[in-house]
């Protein structure tokens, strides 16, 4: 990490994603921030709408121009809406930057797959190929060095994070998953919304796109890598009414009378060496607060001899190792650094 800094770039820098960047890229030790973009406010400052970055980000929003992104950056990162991204990452790719996408867009190798859920237009199937899916933990190999990185949703990260070890041992059924997930509304970014009205979601608590979430393919895309074989799930997903925080709970049948000491062994092997997923034991569910404003994902399990079922609880912030954090990690990789530069933090308690 010797030498002059990586320059780095954040398009949707207004948005909770991009904000959030922007407060751990602000820390690393390699980086420099040396343009924030937006589309709707370019030429205003962006402590107008953040003052909380007073006499930290003192340059102006700039506009989204890919030439002279890339006249001042090495690496952009596109925390903009599923839809955008599709368009906008072409031309910052032909304009010689490297990409870390938060969006959707190139998350799901199959076009007609991704418009089918997503309803935009899918991107060209041969960036389709080229993106790398930046599941830090289980992809790393393929993100050192990638050129465009495709940042997984934050459901599916707390949600793979928990599965894969349990799935790549052939421990459970792959036909018999079903996920219940719970979000803060920070999920669904800063826009205004009915769904998000203070007076609706405080002291609420509401199932949404029941059968319908737009990262149930992308769960399925992976899983079934894993697995060898196509595997569907039952994944329905809610709103809670907190700021931050995903809780993934996951239920599958054992193929063996595997106990919880059996799993830990095999989760701390899985995650040997990878400081950001912690496996807890002693029967201690781990909890949204105890990850909160942090890159952490903690796992926790109990193995019912009873039902010959496994349940699984993953914890992340979604801001964080659900959205910004994971870039970061997923940008130390790209870069051959250590994946923690920069996200050195413990979790925000109480
Ligand atoms: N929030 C979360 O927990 C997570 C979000 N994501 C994904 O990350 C991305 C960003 O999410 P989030 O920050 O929450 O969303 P927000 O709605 O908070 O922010 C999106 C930003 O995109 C910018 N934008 C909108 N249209 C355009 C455009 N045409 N060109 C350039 N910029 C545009 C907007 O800024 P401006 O108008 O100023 O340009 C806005 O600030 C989304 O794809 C989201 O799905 C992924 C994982 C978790
Ligand atoms: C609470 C909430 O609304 N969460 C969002 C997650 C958004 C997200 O991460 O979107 P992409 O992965 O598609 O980019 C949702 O459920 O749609």
């Amino acid at each position: 990490m010797n030498g002059e800094k990586v320059k780095v770039a954040i398009v949707g820098s207004t948005g909770y994603g991009g904000v959030e960047l922007i407060r751990f890229l602000w820390g690393h030790p390699a980086v420099e921030i040396v343009s924030v973009i937006s589309a709707s406010s370019a030429g205003a400052p962006i402590t107008e709408g953040f003052p909380h970055l007073s006499d930290i980000i003192v340059q102006s929003l700039d506009a989204v121009e890919p030439e002279e992104i890339a006249a001042k950056a090495d690496v952009v990162f596109t925390a903009t809406p599923s839809g955008v991204s599709g368009k906008l990452v072409p031309e910052l790719l032909k304009a010689g930057l490297k990409v870390i996408d938060l969006s959707g867009d190139f998350r799901i190798k199959d076009g007609d797959v991704y418009e089918t859920w997503y309803k935009h237009e899918a991107p060209d199937s041969q960036l389709l190929d080229r993106a790398v899916y930046g599941l830090s933990e289980v992809y790393g190999d393929e993100v050192r060095g990638a050129g465009l990185i495709s940042n997984p949703g934050c459901y599916p990260t707390a949600t793979l994070l928990g599965l894969i070890p349990a799935l790549s041992a052939g421990w459970i059924d792959p036909g018999s998953i079903i996920i219940d997930a719970k979000s803060g509304v920070s999920g669904s970014g800063r826009g205004t919304s009915l769904t998000t009205h203070y007076a609706e979601i405080n002291e609420n608590l509401k199932a949404y796109k029941v059968n319908k979430h737009q990262h149930i393919p992308e769960i399925e895309q992976v899983l079934s890598q894993v697995a060898g074989e196509p595997v569907t799930v039952t994944f329905t997903t809610h709103l809670t009414p907190m700021t931050r925080g995903i809780m993934s709970t996951m239920y599958a049948g054992l193929k063996g009378a595997y106990t919880e000491e059996d799993l830990i062994q095999l989760y701390r092997q899985f995650y040997k060496g990878r400081s950001f997923v912690r496996i807890r034991e002693n029967g201690i569910w781990p909890a949204t607060k105890e990850v909160f404003g942090s890159n952490y994902c903690d796992i926790g399990f109990a193995a019912d001899r009873r039902t010959g079922r496994l349940t699984i609880i993953s914890v992340i912030d979604n801001m964080v190792k659900g959205a910004a954090g994971q870039a970061i990690q997923n940008l130390n990789l790209m870069m051959g650094w250590d994946e923690t530069a920069g996200l050195n933090y413990i979790p925000v308690y109480p």
